[in-house]
């Protein structure tokens, strides 16, 4: 043990539960992180330490005493019946070994067993169930009180509300993790991306976030989950945890399949390594293995500390790191001008994936770490998805490495960038026409929600704006104009990529099949496959090797490849992982009708091949040509064009708050869109509405009639409008849009709408309830007169009206009935 003096002890532990508790509030009241579970752990370890050395320094409120965390003001706030507490943890396996040796002499060496799980990385619940229904669903909280959060549980599809079954005891408690499926996360996240939004940095932040939601209406779109660990009550009639494990799986909860029963500290130990790679195929984040002792009894004997059972314990797998090396940097163009830094690194397998690349997030952590060219770096995949780098190997840096410089201007646009005061991300202001921009507009314009265009995927939009086909969503609708300009145009899926100095580069398996003769690209993806953790030039060499495999024209694709070996080393340094410059590749097609120098140059301004090959006016040969089709992108086809044409034109009938919606004035979502358009009754109306008038609407704020009047400011907006107009988009409600009409169909009855509906949202429903002259309640019970059953309706509701014999219409028979 180091040796500290008292006082200097005093001063660290106060340090320290400063730290923690700072860490605590963000983790759990704000589901944030700024540091790795990791480096939390250790900084809690070092304050049990010295809190052990120095026993009468140790504060009741310390952060080694109680759970980290806290009740909310949101939410009611209710006692735990027992206490819920946390566990301790290790990351290594001695520590396992002495906690095994504990548990051994706490129990007189008798003989005990460990029911081993998963550590699922999700927030804890509690569920309280009285005869057989689910009455309350509290988190964790400080351990002793937690929030009451049933509402928002209850929209979760698989925790049971009602639990058929003989021998249900009347009153018993269920705790689990409830959990966001990486799926669903990686689903969430995408939708993000595509709106230019901020995306959420791992899938328990996003559990933890959204169960403390105030509208349960979100909190079920978001597809929780939860698996079940723990049974509780006095009449449970088990005194072993598999038991209650299998009870719990006999009444209907969701439980992990992994668990194990292990006989010995060994078994626990190679149950941990079975696990190490293979729970990355689990639906679920997972980060660690937490070994119960089976006994009841004996889990008595062991008892708790002030924050943790002596009867278990939780391994956790450590973060891994590895080491790579930094090619380049480039940066990425938002959908709303947010400009982000990767670090395309040489390949290394981590956590069961190759990584290439890392996000430097903006400029102050490229300064933080001050990444030079070439550096050697640890890269680790902790909680969140994409890697990071962690540190810099600096003894390992070429003492002519350059510091990496910041651009200053757009790479998509060549604008110069912006850096608001505060913020941390540059943006390019050039929202009008950037690129990466226009491409966000224009595929919330054509998206199913909004005008509905079908055949208009994210690359085929992309390779209509790059070739200056689309700038504003008016522009669709002139393409018909161009139909024949469109067949062959080049779209250029992820086969091109700009370096940081603005160079067009191509796919290295394009590049390998375009100089190859003879070698299928399906072939060479093998090739790439198989040889994904080498350099770029090993690839390239190794390549060769491949070829004479292939026995297909060995010597003139060998020469091929050798030549282009060459060519490479002739321009500059700069590289992206599985990338090759496309003027390296031209070069060996076009001859010496241009220098390699030019070509280079001239493919800084082109986003494509064909564009680089349209700026020339080469005269090429047939087999010249036949090479540069195959280094070229999927083109557009006969079929797709018509298609795409045939889905524009259809939108033309889109109702008014379809348009409105599309126009993406920001703020303005779905549904405020559908009010507006309702209230305004047409574009102009809108324009015109004084503040006074907007804020009149429920629903809507300051922010939103700021947006408003900003957009309508914009003469250019205006005129797109106007264009919009010209081709005849509708920008006034047509009188069928509204269901909402109002009659006497439901004078004095009592009625409930369950499940989804197909022409109403939740709202919409229960105002043409009231417009109809019944009253709206909540939940089943006997004092309904009528439910209006939607899709999904919950099978235990369902059950319960028809037990109740309440009379059920489905949502046509309703329609019908309120229009008649
Ligand atoms: N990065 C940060 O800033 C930061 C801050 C605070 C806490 N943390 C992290 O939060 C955790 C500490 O919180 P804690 O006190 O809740 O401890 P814990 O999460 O390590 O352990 C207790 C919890 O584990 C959960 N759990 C998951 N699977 C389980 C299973 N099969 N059986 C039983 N329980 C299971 C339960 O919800 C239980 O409440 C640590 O992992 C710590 O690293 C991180
Ligand atoms: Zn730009």
């Amino acid at each position: 043990m180091s040796t500290i003096s008292k006082p200097e002890a005093q001063k660290r532990i106060a340090e320290l539960t400063a730290t923690i508790n700072h860490h605590n509030q963000l983790y759990y009241q704000e589901d944030h992180s700024e540091i790795s579970d990791f480096e939390f752990d250790q900084l809690l370890e070092e304050l049990i330490k010295l809190e052990e050395q120095f026993p009468d320094l140790r504060d009741k409120n310390s952060p080694t005493q109680h759970v980290g965390g806290t009740i909310t003001k949101e939410f009611e706030t209710v006692q735990h019946e027992t206490r819920m507490l946390s566990l301790g943890n290790t990351y290594s396996k001695e520590e396992l070994i002495a906690f095994d040796e504990r548990v051994a002499k706490g129990l007189g060496h008798r003989e005990y067993s460990y029911f081993c799980e998963l550590k699922f990385d999700g927030v804890a619940i509690s569920l309280v169930y009285e005869n057989g229904e689910l009455i309350r669903a509290v988190t964790r909280g400080d351990g002793y009180k937690g929030d009451d959060v049933t509402a928002n549980v209850k929209t979760i599809k698989n925790i049971p509300l009602y639990l058929a079954g003989n021998n249900i005891p009347d009153k018993f408690e269920v705790r689990g993790e409830i959990f966001l499926p990486v799926k669903e996360f990686e689903k969430i996240n995408a939708e993000k991306d595509a709106k230019g939004e901020a995306l959420l940095a791992n899938p328990r932040n996003t559990a933890s976030g959204t169960l403390k939601m105030q509208d349960s209406g979100i909190v079920a779109k978001r597809r929780l989950n939860c698996y079940f660990y723990q049974l509780l009550g006095d009449e449970i009639g088990v005194d072993q945890h598999d038991h209650a494990i299998q009870l719990l799986e006999k009444w209907g909860f969701n439980i992990s399949p992994t668990y194990k029963n292990c006989t010995d500290i060994n078994s626990v130990v190679e149950y941990i390594e079975s696990w190490r790679e293979e729970r990355h195929t689990l639906p679920l984040d997972t980060d660690g293995v937490v070994l119960k002792v089976n006994d009841y009894g004996q889990r008595e004997e062991l008892g708790f500390t002030a924050k943790i059972p002596r009867w278990a314990i939780a391994y956790k797998y450590k973060a891994e790191s590895a080491e790579s090396e930094l090619m380049s940097v480039t940066y990425q163009v938002g959908r709303t001008g947010a400009i982000t830094p990767v670090a395309n690194l040489s390949p290394v397998l981590l956590a069961g994936t190759t990584v290439k690349r890392a996000s430097l997030h903006n400029a102050n952590e490229i300064k933080r770490l001050d990444l030079h060219n070439g550096d050697v770096v640890f890269v680790e995949k902790g909680g969140e998805i994409i890697p990071k780098i962690t540190a810099v190997a600096v003894e390992k840096r070429k003492s002519d490495a350059k510091p990496i410089t910041y651009i200053t201007h757009c790479p998509e646009c060549g604008t110069e960038l912006e850096r608001k005061e505060g913020e941390a991300k540059h943006f390019c202001p050039n929202t009008s026409s950037c690129p990466p921009q226009v491409l966000g507009r224009i595929e919330h314009f054509v998206h199913k929600r909004a005008m509905d265009i079908d055949s208009m995927g994210t690359e085929r939009i992309r390779a209509l704006i790059n070739q200056g086909y689309v700038e504003h969503p008016a522009d669709l609708y002139e393409l018909e104009g161009e139909k024949d300009h469109l067949l062959g145009l080049e779209i250029n899926a992820d086969q091109y990529e700009k370096s940081s100095d603005g160079y067009l580069f191509v796919s290295l398996k394009k590049a390998l099949f375009a100089i190859t003769e003879g070698i299928s690209l399906s072939a060479i993806d093998q090739y790439l496959a198989k040889t994904e953790t080498l350099e770029q030039h090993q690839k390239l060499q190794q390549f060769a090797a491949f070829i004479e495999e292939q026995n297909k024209k060995v010597a003139l694709n060998t020469a091929s490849v050798h030549k282009l070996l060459e060519i490479i080393q002739r321009l500059p340094h700069d590289q992206i992982e599985d990338f090759l410059p496309v003027s390296a590749v031209l070069s060996m097609f076009v001859g010496n009708q241009v220098s390699l120098e030019e070509l280079h140059q001239i493919s800084q301004k082109k986003n494509t091949v064909h564009d680089i090959v349209l700026a020339f006016d080469f005269g090429l040969v047939r087999e010249q040509e036949d090479k540069i089709k195959r280094l070229k992108g999927n083109t557009f086809q006969e079929g797709v064009i018509s298609n795409m044409l045939s889905g524009i034109e259809a939108s033309k009938e889109q109702p008014f708050e379809k348009v409105l919606f599309a126009l993406g004035i920001r703020n303005i979502g779905e549904n405020t869109a559908q009010l507006l358009a309702r209230h305004f009754k047409n574009i102009h109306n809108l324009q015109q509405a004084d503040t006074e008038q907007l804020l009149e609407i429920n629903g809507v704020g300051e922010t939103l009639v700021h947006s408003i009047r900003e957009f309508f400011d914009q003469k250019e907006n205006q005129a797109n409008i106007q264009r919009l107009k010209d081709h005849g988009l509708h920008f006034e409600i047509k009188e069928d849009d509204l269901p909402t009409v109002k009659g006497n169909a439901l004078e004095g009855l009592k009625v409930l709408a369950s499940g989804k509906f197909e022409h109403f949202k939740r709202d919409e429903v229960i105002e043409a309830i009231a417009a109809q002259g019944g009253t709206y309640l909540k939940s089943v019970s006997k004092n309904l007169d009528l439910i209006i059953e939607g899709a999904d309706m919950g099978p235990s509701k369902k059950e319960k009206a028809e037990k109740l014999g309440i009379k059920m219409i489905s949502e046509n028979e309703f329609l019908s009935m309120i229009t008649d």
